[in-house]
């Protein structure tokens, strides 16, 4: 399994006292399955996919990224999980504004210590990213700064990739047209993908669909 949970818990504090956001999730994502993860704004969806990601730590249950029990880690620990075994493909794209698209591209990889031209190369040619090489994000358009969001987490190849509302800025006939590119491109590589959406119909392209409800998931 990439990605396993078992029961796991999550609360925030707030000012109206503790919210209890997760309870009990299970979860289990294997290599090469694509997962869409539904639910209401606010059921929490976002929260379960900042713990897959290791950015945050539940406050009960395990997680298992590729083997590795993020949820006893510490700060060290999961930020090496995050270089190394995780690819997040944010709806706000997170590009670094003072790299062009080039080395946006290699940036993750070279982290991961997964660097590979050619792979490269192949996703620049199939993102249509090739002209754009020298561009910075300031010049690029949102259907091309997901497009490199996209590529720069592809290049890494993480064996876990999460995407949050992926095609969530583009309009439908581009959005479509992404998300079977990168539909593609993940089977390649054979990473699992959990992907956050709001849209049933992009749901439905996918191998799986979840939905959290009451902090829990419902098949
Ligand atoms: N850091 C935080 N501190 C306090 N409460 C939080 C925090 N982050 C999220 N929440 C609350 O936790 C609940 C779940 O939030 P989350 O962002 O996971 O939901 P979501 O399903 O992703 O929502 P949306 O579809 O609107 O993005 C919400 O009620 C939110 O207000």
């Amino acid at each position: 399994m990439v990605l396993r949970m078992r029961s796991v818990g999550k609360h925030y504090e707030t000012p109206e006292g503790p919210l209890r956001v997760l309870a009990d999730v299970d979860l289990d994502l294997a290599a090469g399955e694509s997962l869409a993860l539904t639910g209401e704004s606010g059921s929490g969806k976002s929260t379960l996919l900042h713990l897959a990601a290791a950015l945050d730590r539940p406050d009960a249950g395990r997680i298992d990224v590729a083997g590795r029990t993020v949820s006893e880690l510490g700060d060290r620990g999961r930020a090496a999980v995050r270089r190394e075994l995780v690819g997040i493909v944010f709806q706000q794209f997170n590009l670094i504004p003072s790299l062009d698209v080039a080395a946006n591209l290699s940036w993750h990889a070279q982290l991961a210590g997964r660097s590979d031209p050619a792979w490269e190369r192949t996703l620049c040619d199939r993102l249509g990213l090739a002209p754009l090489l020298g561009r910075y994000p300031e010049q690029l358009s949102g259907g091309q700064q997901q497009r490199v969001a996209i590529g720069r987490t592809l290049a890494a190849r993480p064996p876990l990739i999460l995407a949050d509302e992926p095609t969530g800025n583009l309009d439908e006939a581009n959005g479509d047209a992404v998300l079977d590119l990168m539909l593609a491109l993940i089977a390649e590589t054979g990473a699992a993908l959990l992907m956050v959406t709001h849209s049933m119909r992009l749901a439905a392209r996918l191998d799986r669909q979840v939905r959290l409800a009451g902090g829990r998931v419902a098949p």
